[in-house]
């Protein structure tokens, strides 16, 4: 049987949804959800708040056990049947992702068929969550470990990827029998419901799943309060996910947190210096540059500097802005006007500091959320962009001369999520590799990001691993028996 093709209105759900039902906020408020491309209003979500977050956390808690008492077969089943649904709706899910968020239709597209991996991965993970037998530490003992789902997960997830964000949480709790409560972010609600509508769909059973839109503080404060919830999986800003760890503490939640970035990207003498200028490209400008794990300072020797960087603004000047919709964009618009700003604010600091604009530099002619991706040399510490990070379209080129000095200035951040190094010297590869303070080195690519390698950084870009086969253990508790003969 061929599966109807939608338009994306069909996936535009403007209710919440909680208990398997799809409801309104008690105060019949709603939030409005604007195209960042046009300004336009998309829709409208539910303003809920702590009421309504205590109802789907009772709901999820009521539908648990059953989920948790079905085998890891059965439920791979249905995560199955979700992921089979994403990917033969994947065109509409990308319209209606490219509506809400900006980013070009070819990236929404690629971050639906992410989203979708993760829950292909998960439906497998789930099958081998092995438990273990001991040797006895005594003759009359036998010891036994069992895996248990963790128990209801508060999830809250960012804005720059609508879906993947969620289902790099949804797969491997539902995989492993817990029940969730997700927040999505404000500004793109809708990819969320339409992963609800899907999991409903799919047979995820009432309860399981359950999204509630409105206010963070709200909603986050009902979220971390609540013993009965035991986890909180969390995407977002450092500044955030630190308001949600305190939070947390009362109850002693366990915590997934997926924080901010300031990825280093180094380019030594001896790299190939067109793959470097293709990573830097990659890295840097995926969605407008709004990814946690995007570049956000480049260091390049001084013996490869000149050609790294006239390359790489040829390539950066060609780069066609526009509504994400349109054939051939490759940059949309940024998700607001406040990050557009962040990004002035960036450029304008560096070039006071004695930075020069290589190509860009300012605000895009087409107005709005758009911004000219940008090349700044010249570039030296102090200056905020090598210390905050952009989340926009600017590559601002510091120039080293030494590997220790490069190393050193990388790892000279509170940050250590993503980083990037460029050369074809084997000895080096390992040497900085090693010495890089992050969760995540990319060798010879800019593109690091895939369900099977676990994501995550140290220091303040957050704690645990998402995705792998490490990804499950965030959601399974290791019980241990001792059990007298
Ligand atoms: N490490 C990673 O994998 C990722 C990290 N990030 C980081 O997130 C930032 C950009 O994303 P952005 O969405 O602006 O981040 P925010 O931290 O502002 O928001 C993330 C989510 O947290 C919610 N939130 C905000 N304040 C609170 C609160 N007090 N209590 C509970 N929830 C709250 C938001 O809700 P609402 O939308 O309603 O405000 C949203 O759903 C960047 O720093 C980026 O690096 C982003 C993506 C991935
Ligand atoms: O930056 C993020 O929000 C995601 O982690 C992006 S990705 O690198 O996983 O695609």
């Amino acid at each position: 049987m061929t599966t109807p093709s939608f338009p994306y209105t069909h996936f535009l759900r403007q209710q919440a949804y909680i208990a398997g039902q799809w409801c309104d906020a008690d105060s019949g408020r709603t939030l409005s959800v604007t195209d960042p491309a046009t300004g336009q209003m998309l829709g409208t979500v539910p303003d809920m708040g702590a009421a309504e977050t205590a109802r789907a956390v009772a709901a999820a808690d009521a539908a648990r056990h059953a989920w948790a008492a079905r085998t890891a077969g059965d439920r791979a089943r249905v995560l199955r049947r979700l992921y089979d649904l994403m990917l033969a709706h994947q065109d509409a899910l990308a319209e209606l992702l490219t509506r809400e968020q900006g980013k070009p239709l070819a990236e929404a597209r690629g971050e639906i068929a992410y989203a979708a991996a993760f829950i292909e991965w998960f439906a497998e993970e789930g099958k081998r969550a092995y438990g273990e037998v001991i040797p006895p530490h005594a003759a009359n003992r036998r010891i036994v470990c069992l895996k248990q789902p963790v128990g209801v997960v508060g999830a809250i997830t960012p804005w720059n990827f609508p879906a993947a964000m969620i289902t790099r949480k949804l797969g491997p709790a539902l995989a492993a029998g817990c029940a969730m409560v997700l927040k999505p972010a404000s500004q793109t609600p809708f990819s969320a419901l339409a992963l609800a509508a899907l999991a409903e769909e799919a047979g995820v059973p009432p309860g399981v799943f359950n999204v509630v839109t409105g206010g963070a503080r709200a909603i986050g404060g009902a979220l971390t309060a609540d013993p009965v919830v035991r986890k909180i999986s969390f995407t977002g800003s450092t500044e955030v996910g630190r308001t949600l760890m305190r939070q947390s503490a009362d109850t002693i939640k366990r915590l997934s947190l997926e924080l901010g970035g300031n990825a280093p990207f180094l380019v030594f003498d001896d790299a190939d210096v067109d793959a470097a200028v293709d990573g830097a490209i990659a890295s840097k400008f995926r969605n407008g540059g709004q990814t946690c794990v995007c570049t956000n300072r480049f260091y390049v020797q001084a013996g490869i500097h000149d050609r790294f960087v006239d390359k790489l603004a040829r390539r950066v000047a060609e780069l066609r802005v526009g509504n994400g919709l349109e054939p051939g964009v490759e940059v949309g618009p940024l998700i607001d006007a406040a990050a557009v700003d962040k990004v002035a604010e960036h450029v304008g600091d560096a070039v006071a500091k004695g930075a020069r604009v290589v190509v860009g530099g300012g605000r895009h002619a087409l107005g709005g959320s758009y911004f000219t991706p940008t090349v700044l040399s010249g570039v030296t510490p102090g200056m905020r962009l090598t210390e905050e990070e952009t989340f926009g379209p600017l590559a601002g080129i510091v120039r080293f001369q030494d590997e220790a000095d490069a190393v050193a200035q990388a790892n000279d951040s509170a940050y250590g999520l993503a980083s990037y190094v460029y050369t074809r010297d084997i000895g080096r590869v390992w040497r900085v590799a090693e010495a890089l303070e992050a969760g995540m080195v990319g060798v010879n690519t800019g593109l690091i990001s895939t369900e099977v390698a676990p994501f995550g950084g140290v220091k303040q870009s957050g704690l645990g691993r998402e995705g792998s086969r490490h990804g499950l253990d965030d959601y399974l508790e290791v019980k241990y028996l001792c059990l007298g003969l």
